[in-house]
């Protein structure tokens, strides 16, 4: 259930259409069945997931169907600033932050500019980033740093600080579009980043793995990795989130099981 509360439930696909978001603010404002909620006696905790997240074009969207179910309290994040590449000009990445915020983004995903890190310009990294941050005004801003296409657990842990240092409220591995994703070596450098930071500035920082992780015990595995790395604050969702749009499904049906000692046959389970 704690899996469930901080998965930023995500859809983004070129085939969205209204129907996709309307179903994914559905699951998100109830994302387990209600029978299995009742059979854990967790009724009175209202879980949710995290967030959900979306492409720009369709948080207008999801704004108009988290208000028709009276879900507004769950967040929408969306990506911007040309995801999943970052290929475009830095006027027109900014501009697409502030759009998403105007219509009713909470938290933006941004991604960093991967071809100056790549060729060693941090400064450049820093710059945008910060200038990335003041575009979101009060969203939350989480930086991609798109691990698979760094090239070493060096730059991984330049990206991370660079990403902190220009304001960045979490650090996410990846758009979930690259090659290699969220994988657990890359994790650790990246929670041991934000123990560094948190060590030398006393800011906390979250973590968002992201891209791959499509069953209940990889949840677990990041879970266990921010418990043991940066204690019970880290397994929050103000502090930690994981972005999947395949996991939730997986996590009903295991708690299906521990429910009723079997696995429910795939018509008994909408899909998430
Ligand atoms: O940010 C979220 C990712 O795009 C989700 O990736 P996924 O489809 O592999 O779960």
């Amino acid at each position: 259930m704690r899996c469930c509360s901080v998965i930023d439930l995500t859809t983004l696909a070129g085939d969205d259409t209204d129907a996709n978001v309307m179903r994914l603010c559905h699951k998100a404002a109830r994302p387990i069945r209600p029978d299995l909620v009742k059979a854990l006696g967790m009724e009175n905790f209202k879980i949710t997931t995290g967030a959900i997240c979306v492409y720009p074009n369709q948080v207008a969207v999801a704004k108009k169907y988290l208000k028709a179910i009276n879900a507004e309290h769950i967040p929408i994040a969306s990506v911007a600033t040309g995801f999943p590449a970052g290929q475009t000009p830095l006027k027109l990445r900014l501009e697409e932050i502030r759009m998403a915020v105007a219509d009713g983004a909470s938290e933006i995903d941004i991604v960093i500019n991967r071809t100056k890190a790549l060729q060693g310009d941090w400064q450049t990294v820093y710059d945008e980033v910060k200038l990335m941050k003041e575009a979101c005004g009060a969203a939350h801003m989480k930086a991609i740093l798109a691990v698979g296409e760094l090239g070493t657990m060096e730059n991984v842990y330049k990206a991370s600080m660079v990403c902190m240092q220009a304001g960045s409220d979490f650090i996410k591995t990846s758009t979930g579009k690259e090659g290699v994703n969220a994988i657990l070596p890359v994790g650790l450098v990246m929670v041991r980043a934000i123990r560094d930071y948190l060590a030398t500035t006393g800011i906390k920082v979250g973590f968002k793995p992201a891209g791959g992780i499509r069953n209940a015990k990889q949840g677990l595995t990041w879970l266990m990795l921010m418990k043991e790395e940066l204690g019970d604050e880290w397994v929050k969702a103000d502090l930690f989130r994981i972005g999947a749009s395949s996991l939730l499904i997986d996590v009903e049906r295991q708690l299906y099981h521990y429910v009723y000692g079997r696995y429910a046959a795939e018509h008994q389970l909408a899909m998430s």
